[in-house]
Formats: C-alpha cells, structure tokens, sequence
C-alpha cells in the first residue's frame, strides 16, 4: 500500500533538518520537525531541556509528541530527532505508519559537520562545553554503534558523504517514486 508519510532518520548532523523541507516542497508534502516542535511545546531549547530535566523526560515527551501528533498526520515529511527510532517501540510505530529513510554518514563526515555545534547535548561534556575532536570522534563512534542497528531497519538509506544537499534530495525522489501516495 502507498504510503503518504515520510520520515528522516540518521545520526545528529546527518542533515534530517535540512534535508526535510526541501524534499516536502518538492513533494508538494508539508513538514515538521520533531525537535522544533518538542522546543516550542516546552518553550525552551533541547539543551535546556536536558540540562533541566534529563533525557529520559526528554524521550518521554519525543515519545508522546510522536504518537499523539505526528503519526496520524498526512502527506508530511517528518525529520526526527536523532535517536527518536532508538527509544521503546518508536522504530515499530514509524514503519507502521509511514516510509523511513535513513540519512547515513561516515563518522569523519558527521565530525566535520557538528565538530563547532553547541545545540546537541549529547555530543557536550558535562559543563555543556563542546568536546575536543578526539572525544568526539569516540563519542559519535560509541553512539553509532548502538545507533545504527536501529537506523538499519529503515526502509531505504541515502549516502550523504559524497552529495551535495540538492543531490541528496534528487535520490531520495528516486527511490521514493511510486512508493508514496
Ligand atoms: N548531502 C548533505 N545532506 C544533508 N546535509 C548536508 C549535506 N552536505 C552537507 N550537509 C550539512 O550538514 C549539516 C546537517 O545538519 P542538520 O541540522 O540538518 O542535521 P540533523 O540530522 O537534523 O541533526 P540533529 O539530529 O542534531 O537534529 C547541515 O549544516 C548541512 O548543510
Ligand atoms: O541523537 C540524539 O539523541 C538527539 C538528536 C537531536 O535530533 C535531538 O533530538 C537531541 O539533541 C538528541
Ligand atoms: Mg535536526
């Protein structure tokens, strides 16, 4: 059956946000971004939620924001938080509801891309400085092992490494075709 969701997955950095809006513009689909949408219904940044309150209060409200608000939506491309299909049975009610693409980068690549980022906690030390780019080398290499099984299941991948943003929008509308409604 032709789907009329479409979800990014991918670690932090492998462009779900910037990829999103312009793949439901060229779907004529509307968009949402989960940790914009999470952000705005706490009214705070996910820094300050996680500093304030934890990740696991963090992933509860993912969580609910996910079933109450974005499963049921309708021709929409959806970029999800980076570890939003590793939590509970999220990845099981994603691919139950809609396509899910997996942005995938090497680690060298996503170092470059969030190596100057202060906006994802995970990637902090505990004084919410940036790490070093040795730790963050290890730190994204540890979480993508976890992570990637899951990112895995998804139901195609797009390699982003050697593109360009354009390039990996032109994929994703190839291997979409005839697959969305
Ligand atoms: N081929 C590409 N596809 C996607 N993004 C790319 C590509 N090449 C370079 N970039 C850059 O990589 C960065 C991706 O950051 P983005 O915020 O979109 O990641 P994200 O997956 O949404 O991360 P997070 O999980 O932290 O929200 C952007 O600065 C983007 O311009
Ligand atoms: O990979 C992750 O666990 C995260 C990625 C971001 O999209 C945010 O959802 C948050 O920073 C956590
Ligand atoms: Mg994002």
């Amino acid at each position: 059956m032709k789907k009329s969701l479409v979800f990014l997955t991918g670690f932090m950095g492998s462009g779900k946000s910037t990829i999103g809006p312009l793949l439901a513009k060229q779907l004529g689909y509307g968009f949402l971004d989960v940790d914009e949408l999470i952000e705005s219904v706490e009214g705070k940044s996910i820094v300050d939620i996680f500093r304030e309150r934890g990740e696991i209060y963090f992933r509860n409200i993912e969580r609910k924001i996910l079933i109450e608000t974005v499963l049921s939506l309708s021709k929409f491309v959806v970029s999800l938080g980076g570890g939003t299909v590793t939590f509970a049975d999220n990845l099981y009610l994603v691919k139950g509801s809609g396509i899910l693409i997996y942005l995938k980068a090497s680690p060298e690549v996503l170092l470059q891309r969030i190596k100057y980022k202060t906006d994802r906690p995970l990637l902090l030390d505990p004084a919410g400085n940036v790490l070093p780019e040795n730790l963050l080398l290890e730190r994204i290499l540890s979480l993508l092992k976890i992570r990637e099984p899951f990112y895995l299941q998804a139901d195609f991948l797009v390699s982003t490494d050697d593109k360009d943003v354009d390039e990996t929008v032109n994929e994703i509308l190839k291997k979409l075709e005839n697959k969305i409604a």
